[in-house]
């Protein structure tokens, strides 16, 4: 076949097999069966193993992970990726905004609540819009590069809508079906059940091998910039709707608040509502959505004086002994 036949046929395979993974992925109602779709993946790759140079980086062969590494490299993050102080209770809570009112004065103040997510906090790394590498947070500073692993996550675009370079975290996670259908094939092959979903989707990102990752089912929710260039935001909640514009999924549970009474109700609502979720959170994130504000709080040691996680009440311990309940 030459070049110019291969371009057009891959060119229409790519679309072909991008349609079909909408379908499947986003409205889960698939057209084909797998076979079919696996068809499809093999044509576009032993095409793009035929003419490299046609292969792109956002192709959907690069979903489905390569040759396992030796190890995996260290990575400097951009700027650190920090943790955040604790909350365990509507008192802290009303500590957390006076002292943020007092740091900012007259002004006033705007938070962002964010359900937070129970997964492994990720960095994400795009030049001219193109997702070049990924790492695990690490120690804050320096993190593991995972990119080939995180490329298998279809929530995690390949390409951005704009051709941006930027730096962005969010939480990789496994929801709680995809847990429970691993552990249930672990369980049938004999092997060592994962303890929860937290731990399970860590394992399956620092894995050598790439296709063990592809086939964990895993998501992402972005919920930060750390570097921006060529655009300006003014405020988190502005930057999270940026992120969701340019291809990222950001938590759709997210809201803005100006009154700590409300941002309380919603923190209780959502203590409620918690189990109705189809993936894990461990609390709320509460942070400052003004930009200049948070700068003018500033960073303790190891994390930012502009925002808290407010940790739910662990859920009862309930132990069962040979049938009677115990708690
Ligand atoms: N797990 C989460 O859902 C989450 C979130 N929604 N938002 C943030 O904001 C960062 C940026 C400012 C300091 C922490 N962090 C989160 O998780 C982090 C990862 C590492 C420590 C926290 O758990």
């Amino acid at each position: 076949m030459d070049r110019l036949t291969a371009e057009t046929k891959i060119k229409e395979l790519v679309k072909r097999i991008e349609r079909h993974n909408r379908l499947y992925y986003e409205q889960d109602r698939p057209e084909i069966s797998d076979q079919e779709y696996d068809q499809l993946m093999r044509e576009l790759t032993e095409l793009e193993n035929q003419f490299p140079e046609l292969a792109s980086p956002d192709s959907p062969t690069q979903r489905v992970g390569g040759e396992p590494l030796p190890f995996f490299e260290k990575v400097v993050h951009k700027t650190p990726m920090l943790s955040l102080g604790n909350a365990f209770g509507e008192a802290d809570i009303r500590d957390f905004d006076r002292r943020v009112r007092q740091a900012v004065g007259s002004q006033a103040v705007r938070y962002v609540a964010e359900l937070k997510i129970d997964g492994l906090a990720v960095s994400l790394h795009y030049e001219n819009g193109m997702f070049v590498r990924g790492a695990t947070r690490g120690d804050g500073s320096t993190g593991e590069d995972i990119t080939q692993n995180l490329k298998t996550i279809r929530s995690i675009p390949l390409k951005l809508t704009k051709p941006l370079t930027l730096e962005v975290r969010g939480e990789a996670y496994m929801p709680k079906a995809a847990f429970d259908k691993l552990n249930r094939e672990r369980e049938e092959r004999g092997e060592a059940l994962f303890a929860n979903p937290r731990n399970s989707a860590a394992g399956s990102l620092r894995q050598l091998d790439p296709k063990i990752a592809a086939s964990r089912q895993l998501d992402t929710f972005i919920y930060g910039i750390g570097d921006l260039q060529g655009e300006t935001v003014e405020s988190h909640s502005e930057g999270l709707d940026l992120l969701e514009s340019l291809g990222f999924k950001v938590n759709k549970e997210r809201r803005v608040f100006e009154d700590v009474e409300e941002l309380l109700a919603f923190i209780e609502n959502w203590t409620e509502k918690r189990p109705t979720l189809p993936y894990e959170i461990d609390g709320m994130v509460i942070k400052v959505d003004s930009y200049s504000q948070q700068e003018e709080l500033g960073f303790t040691a190891k994390s930012p004086r502009w925002a808290v996680a407010y940790k739910f009440p662990a859920e009862e311990a309930v132990t069962v002994l040979e049938g009677i309940e115990v708690s």
